[in-house]
């Protein structure tokens, strides 16, 4: 036991207050839920106090100065500590936090605070970010999504369906033309986008500005074949900011409707294009290129609903988000947890879908799931019932491999959609008869037929790494 608070040395985080079972968060407080695994012998409540202490005003022995501040205002607190059942060794620490301890509108400064050095800190074996409740206060400080879902439809005039795009393949090696007639090939095909992959910035095979020449090509010559609006994601990913602008304000001038970015530019890049992106009229996408390195395991990490939250606050229009039945993780619950984080503008906690809070968006625009990563037409139904209306399902290897040719295989896509929703909107249980409205739209689709038959019985049946701890048993789908 210690002399006191203020006594010199090292004194246990709980006695310095970090432990506060008896506080009451306020509504402007942001929360947050982190599963701690503590080292063996640390109590569950020092850990989660420690938690609190490193990730706001804490250092690891008593400090003078914090007299000269209103430092009980300033301490993150810790105000509940539960055991996971099942898991001997994991708690879930909720913390609260003083609005005062961030700077309004930045994402690397909650950041550095929330997911600081507290992830190396040695008294814990692990330590994982579940949830965050952005207050709306703190809300109401970010731009969020440059346009939003309900903006994009008018732009794009396409209303009641779920939107279609393809990843170009073969990721990396093609030359700009042959890029830009796959393009073309997919949207006068049926799909409304196609997009470059996350990895295609400015390769000595093919540099960004011949893309964005060709592509935009394809993109108007699909256009006046169909009638419809048709965009491809411009990767603009680059090396510096300059380079960003520079590659969106070509796209810009081309008439691209969307630019993408990848997550690996960095959260203030992030910011800093959505900003752009709402000022250009130019919608943004953004792919989660190196998330699971951080996202994927149960124990360490972020958690991705939050990952979800920081971006629709940061402005991107697009998210990928998850597929379930694709090739990539995505548990089913827990995709429904992100989708719903991302466009409702009221979520409420529900264990079963790891969301470990209320969480009001005052407004803010919803941000588009994106669904991609080894999908096909043969899982239409499932991929309406779990994702909803207000995604986009993108089938790169699921267009471009259609043995007839990838405009064949965007139209098979097109095709299953259209049955699918024409099913759905007459009132049919299209998840149980999904298998028979496909059958039956195929038989007027050659092209759906095909893709049927090659790709009808391809499924991704592994266990989920990341399941929520309230979730039934998992599915298998
Ligand atoms: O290249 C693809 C998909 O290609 P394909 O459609 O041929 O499988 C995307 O990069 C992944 O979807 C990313 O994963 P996620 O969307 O889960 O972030
Ligand atoms: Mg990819």
């Amino acid at each position: 036991m210690s002399a006191g608070r203020w006594s010199a040395g090292v004194i246990p985080y709980a006695e310095m207050g970090y432990w506060r079972p008896d506080y009451e968060p306020k509504d402007s407080d942001i929360l947050a839920a982190f599963r701690i695994t503590p080292q063996q012998g640390v109590p569950p409540e020092e850990a989660g106090a420690a938690v609190a202490g490193e990730s706001s005003t804490a250092t690891w022995t008593v400090v003078w100065t914090d007299r000269l501040t209103s430092y009980e205002n300033y301490q993150g607190k810790c105000y509940k500590v539960e055991p996971v059942p099942g898991q001997g060794d994991q708690f879930i620490a909720y913390i609260a936090y003083d609005l005062d301890l961030f700077e309004e509108g930045s994402i690397a400064n909650l950041t550095s605070s929330i997911i600081g050095n507290v992830f190396g800190f040695k008294a814990l074996k692990a330590l994982r970010l579940e949830d965050m409740r952005i207050p709306t206060h703190y809300v109401k400080t970010f731009q969020g999504p440059a346009h939003g879902i309900v903006m994009e439809r008018e732009y794009l005039g396409k209303f009641g369906r779920p939107l279609l795009g393809a990843t170009v393949k073969p990721k990396l090696g093609l030359s700009a033309r042959n890029y830009g007639r796959v393009v073309y090939e997919a949207l006068r095909g049926g799909l409304d986008f196609t997009k470059d992959d996350e990895n295609i910035n400015s390769q000595p095979f093919m540099r960004w500005r011949d893309r964005f020449l060709y592509c935009m090509e394809g993109v108007n010559r699909a256009q006046a074949a169909t009638g419809e609006v048709k965009g491809h994601y411009l990767n603009v990913t680059a090396a510096t900011m300059e380079d960003m602008y520079e590659r969106a304000e070509l796209a810009k001038e081309l008439g691209s409707v969307i630019v993408m970015i990848d997550l690996t530019i960095g959260y203030t890049a992030i910011q800093s294009m959505a900003k752009w992106a709402r000022r250009n009229g130019v919608i943004l996408h953004l792919h989660r290129a190196g998330h699971s390195t951080y996202t994927r395991q149960k124990t360490h990490g972020v958690n991705f609903r939050v990952i979800a939250k920081w971006m629709r606050l940061a402005g991107v229009d697009h998210i990928h988000a998850g597929t379930v039945v694709g090739k990539l993780e995505g548990d089913p619950n827990s995709v429904r947890g992100y989708y719903d984080t991302l466009r409702l503008d009221r979520v409420e906690a529900d264990p079963v879908k790891g969301l470990y809070f209320d969480q009001e968006w005052a407004s803010m625009p919803g941000t588009m799931p994106v669904a991609s990563g080894g999908i096909h037409a043969g899982q239409m139904h499932q991929l309406l019932h779990y994702l909803g209306e207000d995604s986009i399902l993108q089938f790169g290897g699921g267009t471009i491999g259609h043995p007839m040719g990838i405009a064949a295989g965007a139209a098979a896509n097109r095709v299953a959609l259209e049955a699918m929703i024409k099913a759905r909107n007459e009132g049919r249980d299209y998840l149980a008869e999904g298998p028979d409205i496909l059958r039956a739209a195929a038989k007027h689709s050659r092209e759906l037929d095909v893709a049927l038959s090659t790709w009808g019985d391809i499924t991704f049946t592994y266990e989920s790494t990341d399941t929520p701890d309230a979730a039934p048993t998992p599915v298998s789908v």
